[in-house]
């Protein structure tokens, strides 16, 4: 039998998202799911079984792009459980409403947590951010229309300056904004009433699984008494790690630290670049979630609630 056919669109987005063209965990879960109803409208098959190995080998080429954002396994997950029929009519119709679904309870849980986390911002409050959060921003975003002024010093968040776009972000909104390199947040940390950061997973034990840089930030938050909040909306939530796994941390190309215009004057020297890292749950004093907000500790509890006991194999495996 041939391979199946993955639609163009399927192949583009895969792209996009492992070179960072789509970033940020939300929106590579979003354009994850909307590439599988792409593929579902474009598809040709002519039986349900070819459909269904169709949807599952796009779900595997989107899924093997990047490998630590849960966010992406999860909507994969979602829209492919969703799928149903006995035609290939069916099938396509279900995924198509699937995805619809799925995007909007995307938009409708980050307006909640958005609000949720609002709260805990005073009027005047300045935070701290790191690399682009869209959670995170969703609760400045809420603390803004509820008339608060909030002030923010944006971390830079090399090797790709996320920073960058969360300044251009908070500024649309009129924020006050102070940008700062990497190295400077422990000094400018005095300055801070929260640490405010999103998240690509949340593991059972409340570890926060974030850009490269986030547990040293949130270390140096505990040292000068400075809260920390992690803003993640439950499709962060790694079932995995309830059965004890681990999170895959990303390592991108040495390229993005070192450019080849730069090589020669650096010389002979090996360059790792891991794209995040982890942060222990006793350096986080909330995850906001659009279930309400969380000691790391209590967040099995809401794991427990969602997940169940998990499933065996992936519907994106041969089986199903
Ligand atoms: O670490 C990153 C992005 O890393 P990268 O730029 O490498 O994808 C963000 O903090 C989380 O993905 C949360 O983002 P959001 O709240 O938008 O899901």
């Amino acid at each position: 039998m041939n391979d199946p056919a993955i639609t163009p669109a399927v192949t583009a987005v895969a792209d996009d998202i492992a070179e960072m063209e789509i970033r940020g965990a939300a929106a590579i879960a979003d354009a994850a799911a909307a590439a599988i109803g792409e593929q579902a409208q474009a598809s040709e098959a002519d039986t349900p079984e070819e459909f269904r190995a169709e949807i599952r080998a796009a779900a595997r080429r989107l899924h093997e792009t990047r490998p630590t954002a849960v966010s992406l396994p999860n909507a994969l997950r979602y829209v492919l459980q969703g799928m149903e029929g006995n035609t290939v009519a069916e099938l396509r119709d279900s995924i198509v409403a699937t995805v619809v679904e799925f995007r909007r309870e995307l938009d409708q849980a980050q307006d909640n947590l958005g609000q949720i986390g609002a709260n805990r911002l005073r009027d005047g409050d300045t935070i701290m951010t790191h690399c682009h959060s869209t959670d995170a921003l969703s609760c400045v975003r809420h603390a803004l229309n509820d008339g608060k002024d909030i002030s923010a010093i944006v971390k830079e968040t090399r090797p790709r300056k996320q920073g960058h776009i969360t300044a251009r972000q908070l500024r649309d909104w009129d924020v006050p904004v102070t940008l700062i390199v990497d190295n400077a947040a422990r000094r400018y940390l005095n300055d801070a009433d929260h640490v405010l950061v999103g998240a690509d997973s949340i593991a059972a034990d409340g570890s926060v699984i974030n850009k490269i840089g986030t547990s040293g930030l949130a270390v140096n938050a505990r040292e000068r008494g400075v809260p920390i909040m992690v803003a993640a909306q439950t499709l962060k939530l790694h079932p995995g790690t309830m059965t004890g796994h681990t999170v895959e941390i990303e390592m991108r190309d040495e390229r993005e630290v070192l450019p080849d215009a730069e090589r020669e004057a650096v010389g002979d020297v090996r360059v790792e670049n891991p794209a995040f890292d982890v942060t222990p749950p006793r350096y986080v004093d909330a995850i906001v979630t659009e279930r309400g907000q969380f000691p790391p500790e209590s967040i099995v509890t809401l794991m427990r609630e969602l997940f169940g006991d998990q499933q065996n194999g992936e519907p994106w495996d041969e089986r199903s």
